[in-house]
């Protein structure tokens, strides 16, 4: 029996198994796309009734295209059955589809079972019809169809699989273009089975009428299973929407977070400054990269640790109130500094500032900036060092010293006890310093400066004011006698022999000590009174301590008021220079004169030399004065020149002077300004003077002889000078000191000197000058042993300028 085809139903059928493979390859992507288990279910289930049913509804309208002569009725069970197979194909397909992976062998496996599937709900489809006698199947025609079915589940697989991933605009396209390839080969399936049926011409309905109209049927299953499909689509297509959309969103909201992310990345990872999150409890939550380069952590060591746990046990506690005040919602001002501990075990200062953002729930933490700034510091401690210390010896200096005192003064005064400053100078360091050179001299102060620390305890202080001067800080002690001990301590240590560059050096100390509160309540006052004292001790034969005492109070204050007054002097033009005549001894004929200083003090008179020339020394002032004396000296003899008394002017030249660097151009100076020929000039340093840097003295007194002025060595026979040095230096003249003059014809031995020393000033060709004659004996013993010439009150006392030029008148 031949049937015909209706072609609207044909139309029909292919519409639908289209949509229904469609909606196949869109469940497979959003049962794939899922996130949540449920979903995925939910998915899977709607997918597999609505593709199944479409795949159904072709399978079954496209029976129903096919007009039988014969009226045809459904066996409804069966029908049902084989919507059944294909509802279970479907799933069969959809779970396949959405499988992890899917490889060649599973593929052609699972495509074969699903295209039997197919098969089967055509075949059971076909069995529902109620007709007999049974249909027969042509067998190439239904091996065709089975091979159709099994190719278009294999492709469908396939196309399901690989696009499920894709969720672009594009993809809609793919789709629908496989939907429509897949739908057709089902349908290509369908027919075939359907050509493959062999209905015999005298086949009849079996069923008693037949329950419905085919084409009823056919309108009524097409519109449920569209329906089905359609909602099926609608919700895929609008599930697909909001997806794009949310996923438009997400992406957005991904880029947005990516940028913000990148810009929070180059923030903390190309700054050197530390950033970290905390939790309230000091956790780390998260820490920048930067922590590797400043304390050798990578973050990822940190995170999960307790910050405070790496604090100095010190600082841990200023850190955590610190931390407590920013928990507690206040806001840092001022960064906070503590010791932080590097991965290698040193401590590094941090500065940080933390703020509270537990509020903020992309924070949720206290956020902690930090910064390592040990260099920064160590720098700072280095130049506040520099500052404070004593460059040879790295002891504290004046300023950080004096701090020190006011530091104890005011701990004194809050506790009730007393401290101790004690004054120390080294005794003959000058002498050493001057005549064995400054690296011997800078070498004793380091190791005079260990020996006093050696005398100390903690928490005293010993510092060097410079020179040979230092000064010693006891902040706090009992009785007189704690610091007694103190500086015996000190005289005793510094009283051992030096060894220093091969030289065995024999130094001692003098020291004053001043005492708080009883002799001066800040530290300058106290500094002062104490060095008063030291004075005395010097005074007292050195090698020795003093106290501070009234007595010493009032040495000390005349010594200021000299040094204020002599200030005063010098401007108000009350320094004179008084002249003495020396005379020869053989002719009797005053040959030259010595300047003597005086002061014409307002109150107290006439001050001779030796009330303010040490003093003078002393201030520096000498420099002024020396200057002074050199022009006026120069000036008058010039004066007694023009006047035709043709007379040497010696003057007398301190140490000080030599010191001063411009000595060679005052006295140059002085001469070109008078007048005055060189060789009218003589100088009269000390034995002292003379070894005092004896290279630099020797070259000067060198320079200063070739222009003509004259060199005399005063007071000789009273220093420690060694005899080889007359021969090293050039000198013209040796002034005996008065001391042995004086005792000419009462002590022998002092005879037996100034015959010595005449005989040493004739064997090396020096003139001989003796001071301090004031008898016949003596000026008759001088000239018996060959003295060239005489001074002393025999002759004349120093004359002030007038009465000298009447002296030398009523001579002539
Ligand atoms: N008893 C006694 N004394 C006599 C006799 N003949 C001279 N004199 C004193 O002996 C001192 C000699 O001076 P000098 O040894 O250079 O010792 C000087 C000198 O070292 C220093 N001096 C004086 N004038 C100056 C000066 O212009 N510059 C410097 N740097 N020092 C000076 O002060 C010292 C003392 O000076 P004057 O008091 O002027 O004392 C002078 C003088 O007045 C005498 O027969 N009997």
């Amino acid at each position: 029996m031949q049937g015909s085809y209706d072609i609207w139903l044909v139309l029909l059928s292919i519409g639908i198994a289209v949509m229904a493979s469609y909606i196949g390859l869109d469940m497979a992507s959003r049962v794939n796309l899922a996130k949540r288990v449920h979903l995925r279910q939910l998915w899977l289930i709607g997918g597999t009734l609505s593709m199944g049913c479409g795949i159904w509804a072709m399978h079954f309208i496209g029976m129903l295209a096919y007009n039988l002569p014969i009226p045809v009725a459904y066996h409804i069970p069966t029908t049902l059955l084989s919507l059944l197979v294909a509802n279970l194909v479907s799933g069969l397909t959809l779970f396949m589809a959405s499988r992890k992976s899917l490889g060649w062998m599973k593929l052609l496996l699972t495509g074969t079972i699903m295209g039997l599937g197919i098969a089967a709900m055509h075949y059971v489809g076909m069995s529902a019809m109620q007709i007999a006698p049974t249909i027969n199947y042509d067998l190439p025609l239904f091996s065709l169809s089975l091979i159709i079915a099994i190719i278009a589940a294999v492709a469908a697989l396939y196309l399901a699989f690989s696009l499920r991933d894709e969720n672009s605009p594009s993809t809609i396209w793919k789709k629908a273009g496989s939907a429509i390839l897949m739908g057709i080969a089902i349908v290509g399936m369908h027919f075939t089975g359907m050509a493959a049926a062999v209905i015999s011409p005298d086949s009849i309905c079996t069923a008693a009428a037949p329950e419905y109209s085919g084409d009823v049927l056919a309108v009524i299953v097409a519109i449920c299973s569209g329906l089905i499909v359609a909602a099926t689509l609608l919700l895929g297509m609008l599930d697909a929407r909001v997806a794009r959309q949310a996923e438009k969103e997400v992406r957005m909201m991904t880029r947005e977070l990516r940028d913000s992310e990148e810009r929070f990345r180059t923030m903390t990872e190309r700054v050197r400054d530390i950033f970290s999150i905390l939790s309230p409890e000091g956790i780390v939550k998260y820490e920048s990269p930067a922590v590797m380069d400043a304390l050798g952590y990578e973050p990822e060591e940190l995170i999960g640790n307790n910050m405070f746990e790496l604090v100095h046990p010190q600082d841990n506690e200023a850190v955590q109130y610190q931390f407590e005040r920013v928990l507690a919602g206040e806001e840092m001002i001022r960064p906070i500094e503590f010791r932080f501990r590097h991965k290698n075990g040193t401590w590094r200062i941090l500065e940080a500032f933390a703020r509270n953002e537990l509020a903020n729930p992309a924070v949720d933490g206290i956020v902690v900036h930090s910064r390592d700034i040990t260099e920064h510091k160590q720098s700072q401690q280095t130049i506040w060092n520099l500052a404070h210390h004593d460059a040879l010896t790295g002891l504290p200096n004046r300023s950080l010293l004096q701090d020190r005192i006011l530091q104890a003064i005011h701990q004194a005064h809050r506790e009730g006890h007393k401290l101790a400053v004690l004054f120390l100078d080294l005794d003959h360091f000058k002498h050493i310093n001057d005549s064995l050179g400054h690296h011997v001299g800078d070498a004793l102060l380091q190791v005079a400066a260990q020996r006093i620390e050696s005398c100390l305890r903690e928490g005293d202080t010993v510092a060097r004011l410079g020179g040979d001067e230092f000064v010693v800080l006891l902040p706090s002690f009992q009785s007189d006698a704690d610091v007694v001990m103190v500086a015996d301590k000190i005289l005793e240590e510094l009283g051992k022999p030096f060894e220093i560059d091969g030289h065995g050096l024999h130094i001692g100390v003098s020291i004053g000590i001043s005492q708080y509160p009883r002799d001066g309540k800040e530290p300058g006052h106290l500094m002062r009174m104490a060095d008063a004292a030291m004075y005395h001790a010097k005074a007292n034969g050195r090698n020795n301590a003093q106290f501070f005492t009234e007595q010493i109070d009032s040495v000390a204050r005349e010594r200021l008021q000299v040094e204020n007054g002599l200030r005063l002097a010098i401007q108000q033009g009350e320094l004179r220079l008084y002249y003495q005549p020396l005379v020869d001894l053989k002719t009797n004929v005053v040959v030259g004169m010595e300047a003597l200083i005086r002061w014409e003090h307002p109150e107290r008179g006439l001050l001779s030399p030796g009330s303010f020339v040490e003093i003078a020394e002393d201030t520096g002032l000498i420099s002024i004065i020396g200057e002074w004396i050199l022009g006026e000296a120069c000036h008058q003899a010039k004066q007694w020149n023009d006047q035709g008394f043709a007379l040497q002017v010696a003057i007398n030249l301190s140490v000080r002077q030599f010191d001063s660097g411009n000595l060679h151009q005052t006295i140059v100076h002085a001469l070109r300004q008078s007048g005055l020929p060189a060789r009218q000039l003589k100088l009269e340093i000390t034995e002292s003077t003379m070894i005092s840097n004896i290279e630099e003295t020797s070259q000067l007194l060198e320079r200063l002889r070739s222009l003509g002025i004259q060199i005399a060595i005063d007071d000789f026979g009273t220093g420690y000078s060694s005899l080889s040095y007359l021969k090293r230096f050039p000198i013209d003249t040796l002034k005996i000191d008065q001391s042995f003059v004086r005792d000419i014809g009462v002590d022998t031995d002092d005879e037996a000197i100034v015959t010595a020393i005449i005989a040493v000033a004739h064997s090396l060709k020096m003139g001989l000058v003796a001071e301090g004659i004031e008898t016949e004996r003596q000026l008759d013993f001088l000239r018996g042993l060959g003295c060239d010439i005489g001074q002393g009150y025999y002759f004349s006392k120093p004359l002030p300028p007038d009465a000298f030029t009447e002296f030398m008148k009523n001579r002539t």
